[in-house]
């Protein structure tokens, strides 16, 4: 729900851009915070969903670590100011070049996705003098009940190592000098909405956890990666239920003392933060179909022509104005030579006309990080409520 102040903003915005609220973020984050406290459970954000600078800023404020998936976003939590004790860095293809950058920056923990990459990583640090922090990332076959495409914890899945194969794992640990095992890692999907699921992976990795101690292995970390969902039908401020969420680890998970439980949050942090806001170009009335034009495309969020991912779409114009609306079918389109190219189809809204602001909500996650140049489209902008 916007404000007629902010709508009236946007109007002298060129669009797109995305909108940050940066007050709901920051609310989100207390939340977030606030709940883990009580459990001493630690937070590292998943950069993955958004790496921009200002979120990183209120992120790292709150005193959360950093999750990241390739060298770039170490370097930018780094930049940011994230301590490097604890930043973390998963991912099944780490390639040298961003090992050895990684190893420089001394980050708290590798979260080794195969056997090869720790060899490989042993090599590395062998050859630094250094010795790196590890935990194994472990497929633990729990299904997320989430789309299959963003689902990371099957056995059919390319992420972690299969439980097959951890004696060797085990074996190629006890081998390794420059490598310090700390922990298990586990993340099984993303935007999981069926706190149970979370149940299941509990006891997954109570399982794993006491495999590795009866082989004599100490854990000082159990992180169990992140995946908590958003409700993309009701976007209006929107705090995910943190607290029913880490009570579920601190009932099923089996912490021993002094070990700690690590959690990678990415979407449910930042999610509902950022809506896109975009224009009508032209409106298409045909015999079948209906079309809204937009200013704004694939380009700028891919989500639902790769996912088929609902967002929900304000025009905001016309919810603004006081009068007897005709609700009308619309396929609501980008500009982009894609047949894919479409945020929804058969969305009722009222009629609409050229030049009406639209808001597509729940675009704070995997949103602004995913844009991109096809057909040489100009960089997104992003603003932010505390500024304008
Ligand atoms: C290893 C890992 N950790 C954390 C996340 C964050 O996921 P989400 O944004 O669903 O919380 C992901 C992405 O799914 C991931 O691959
Ligand atoms: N990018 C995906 C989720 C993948 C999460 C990263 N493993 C999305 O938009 O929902």
């Amino acid at each position: 729900m916007f404000a007629d102040k902010d709508i009236s903003k946007f109007n002298n915005i060129e669009t797109p851009f995305y909108y940050y609220d940066t007050e709901l973020l920051q609310k989100t984050l207390r939340t977030c915070a606030d709940a883990a406290a009580p459990f001493k459970f630690h937070i590292h954000y998943a950069l993955k969903a958004n790496f921009n600078s200002v979120l990183l800023e209120q992120i790292k404020g709150i005193g959360f670590g950093a999750d990241c998936v390739s060298a770039g976003e170490v370097r930018r939590a780094v930049e940011v100011g994230f301590d490097h004790k604890k930043i973390v860095f998963a991912g099944v293809g780490k390639s040298d070049k961003e090992i050895n950058e990684a190893l420089d920056l001394d980050i708290f923990c590798f979260n080794v996705e195969s056997i090869q990459e720790l060899e490989v990583l042993n090599e590395l640090a062998v050859a630094k003098g250094k010795i790196a922090q590890v935990a194994i990332r472990i497929n633990p076959n729990v299904d997320a009940h989430t789309h299959h495409n963003i689902t990371t914890g099957l056995d059919e899945n390319k992420f972690g190592i299969n439980s097959w194969d951890l004696p060797e794992c085990a074996e190629t640990l006890k081998a390794s000098p420059n490598l310090k095992f700390i922990g298990i890692h586990f993340h099984i999907g993303s935007q999981i909405t069926n706190l149970d699921v979370y149940k299941n992976l509990c006891v997954r990795v109570n399982e794993f956890a006491k495999w590795f101690e009866d082989k004599g292995f100490k854990l000082e970390v159990l992180n169990v990666g992140g995946g908590l969902g958003i409700d993309y039908y009701n976007p209006d401020n929107q705090i995910p239920d943190f607290a029913a969420y880490f009570q579920i680890f601190n009932e099923f998970l089996d912490v021993k003392p002094n070990q700690e439980v690590h959690f990678e949050l990415g979407r449910a942090l930042v999610g509902q933060s950022a809506s896109l806001i975009t224009r009508a170009l032209y409106i298409k009335n045909g015999k079948k179909k209906n079309f809204v034009v937009l200013d704004a495309g694939m380009t700028e969020l891919m989500r639902p022509a790769l996912y088929q991912a609902y967002h929900k779409i304000e025009n905001l114009t016309q919810s603004k104005i006081v009068r007897l609306k005709t609700e009308i079918k619309y396929d609501i389109v980008g500009p982009i030579c894609e047949s894919t190219d479409c945020f929804g189809k058969e969305v009722e809204q009222p009629e609409s006309f050229r030049g009406d602001i639209f808001a597509i909500r729940s675009a704070g996650a995997y949103g602004e990080v995913m844009a991109s140049k096809y057909n040489l489209r100009d960089a997104i902008r992003s603003v932010y409520s505390n500024e304008i």
